[in-house]
């Protein structure tokens, strides 16, 4: 089987979407942020805190190394990284949930576990600014998420996926 990877900015739902995946298709689910907690026996908030933004990319690097066969929810700054980028090409097909910043600022409103939505609104508009570039860039599919619920949109990638 290919490798499904979802990528999308915080709180577009690859966590959420990438379960209602495992159940329609029965494949292995994996979350990059809860391998990352499991290998290091720590919170995401405090390996921000403690070792910083580039350590925590490195361990994000060493999940896209590591992990394939399955489908994968992703960091939202997975498209940060290069190397990222071209271990998810050879190994499956890359999968963007484009979400507005509406949504997602109502979804995260009580939020408290991502260390870079912890910010002001400026500094989140211009992070959603660079990043949905990069995920527009590097998807081979885009699925809109806004008033779908995840189920709706697992099926809609099974569809776009056997197209
Ligand atoms: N399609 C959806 N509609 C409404 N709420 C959603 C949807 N997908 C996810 N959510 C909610 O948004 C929040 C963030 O979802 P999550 O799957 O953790 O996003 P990500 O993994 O992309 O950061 C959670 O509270 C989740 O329940
Ligand atoms: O956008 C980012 O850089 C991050 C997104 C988070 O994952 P989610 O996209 O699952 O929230 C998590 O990896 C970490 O807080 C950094």
């Amino acid at each position: 089987m290919k490798t499904i990877y979802l990528i999308g900015f915080m709180g577009s739902g690859k966590t959420t979407v990438g379960k209602a995946l495992h159940e329609l298709l029965q494949l292995p689910f994996v979350d990059t942020d809860q391998w990352i907690e499991e290998i290091t026996g720590d919170s995401i908030p405090n390996i921000f805190q403690l070792s910083g933004e580039e350590a925590f990319r490195l361990l994000e690097l060493q999940a896209i190394q590591e992990l394939s066969k399955a489908i994968i929810a992703t960091g939202g700054g997975i498209v940060e990284k290069e190397d990222n980028i071209e271990m998810m090409k050879q190994k499956g097909i890359i999968i963007y949930l484009k979400t507005s910043l509406k949504e997602i600022s109502q979804r995260l409103q009580n939020d408290n576990s991502r260390p870079l939505w912890q910010t002001s609104i400026s500094q989140r508009e211009q992070l959603y600014q660079k990043r949905c570039h990069l995920y527009e860039k590097y998807a081979d599919k885009t699925i809109s998420t806004d008033e779908k619920t995840s189920y709706q949109i697992a099926q809609e990638i099974v569809q776009r996926i056997n197209e």
